[in-house]
């Protein structure tokens, strides 16, 4: 049985680009999922082989389409001459940390220095931040699923209106580990949410939908191995667990409401753990989905900033979190610079 490659997935057959191997993957490999339900991404819709990125049909019969969020739109930018060439969108909560990532891109990739001025293409809105460097998209997310979903569908939509082919998706973001050294990097297999069920949970007008929250496999482990040429710290690939929220959602002490104790809180880190959790953060799940709909090969790269089994504080220097935070941006840098060096 061919395996099921979500709704833009259809639309990827031509490999120019150097993502051949991920692009097959989807295609071709058995579908080896790391969920218990099994027929969770059988079940989503699969969409006519036209669209890319997008499975929605009155997105062709707009007029004109306003990307309200990212104050870009169909009418008023020529979104194909400025977003045509992407083929990397890179994502993470912070502003700061995409602006940076994208100076660091520019100068990984020869196309400037990492101290140029790389402007925000979302200036007039501080909703989200845009970067772009040559084939390299850096958008930022915000915090949490709501926030990064809306960010998705825009940027999944601005894809789509700029014609772009052979587009992979990166998270670069931070997490807390479990019984993992501080400043190790988690590649994330499969999203899991806080019953561990490595699914994500859509409610649109009150039904329920469960989408597939597997990432891509290939992607991970080119990124793994981009760590061990590196060789510079600690990175595995594992399950992510996906919260709606820092504190009572990831089990903290130190929030302004607990009516859990510690022992409460050990033996669901501990059951998290057992399951395969080896770090938390807020964003994989939704991220993992979104990806998977569209079509789009996604990785989650994320540093743990401590280990949850010792501590709920995060209270190591400024220095130490911004080389913490350097980390993923290195591995997902490593792997664009030699897919960008093969064109
Ligand atoms: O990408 P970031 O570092 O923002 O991801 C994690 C998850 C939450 O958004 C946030 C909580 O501190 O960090
Ligand atoms: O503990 C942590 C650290 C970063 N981000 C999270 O969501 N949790």
């Amino acid at each position: 049985m061919p395996i099921p490659r979500g709704d833009g997935a259809g639309t990827h057959k031509s490999f120019d680009f150097g993502h051949q191997k991920i692009q097959e993957d989807i295609a071709d490999s058995d579908y080896k999922m790391a969920c218990s339900n099994k027929d969770l991404c059988r079940k989503e819709p699969t969409c006519p082989p036209k669209c890319a990125y997008v499975s929605n049909p009155y997105l062709e019969t707009m007029k004109e389409d306003v990307l309200y969020h990212f104050d870009l739109g169909t009418k008023t930018h020529d979104l194909p001459a400025m977003f045509g060439d992407v083929k990397f969108i890179c994502v993470g909560g912070s502003s700061s940390r995409m602006k940076t990532f994208s100076q660091y891109m520019n100068e990984l990739l020869g196309l400037g220095r990492a101290t140029d001025d790389i402007p925000n293409i979302c200036a007039q809105t501080d909703r989200y931040s845009m970067y772009k460097v040559g084939p390299v998209l850096a958008v930022s997310h915000g915090m949490g699923i709501p926030s990064i979903s809306i960010m998705l569908h825009e940027l999944f939509k601005l894809l789509y209106h700029a014609k772009c082919t052979d587009v992979v998706a990166f998270r670069i973001g931070t997490s807390g580990g479990i019984g993992l050294k501080p400043g190790t990097v988690v590649i994330s297999k499969v999203s899991v949410d806080p019953s561990f069920h490595p699914h994500f949970e859509q409610n649109v007008m009150g039904k329920i939908t469960a989408y597939c929250t597997e990432l891509n496999a290939h992607l991970s482990q080119e990124l793994l191995n981009c760590s061990k040429e590196n060789n510079e710290f600690d990175t595995i690939i594992g399950t992510t667990l996906c919260t709606s929220d820092f504190y009572e959602g990831q089990a903290r002490l130190d929030g302004a409401f607990c009516n859990y104790t510690h022992e409460d809180k050990m033996k669901y880190l501990q059951r998290a753990y057992d399951t395969g959790v080896r770090n938390i953060e807020m964003e994989s799940s939704v991220f993992a989905a979104m990806c998977k709909r569209s079509g789009l090969p996604g990785a989650v790269v994320c540093v743990t900033l401590l280990d949850r089994l010792q501590g709920d504080q995060i209270d190591n220097s400024h220095e130490v979190l911004a080389e913490y935070q350097e980390r993923p941006q290195k591995l997902v840098g490593c792997y664009i610079k030699k897919v960008f060096c093969k064109i």
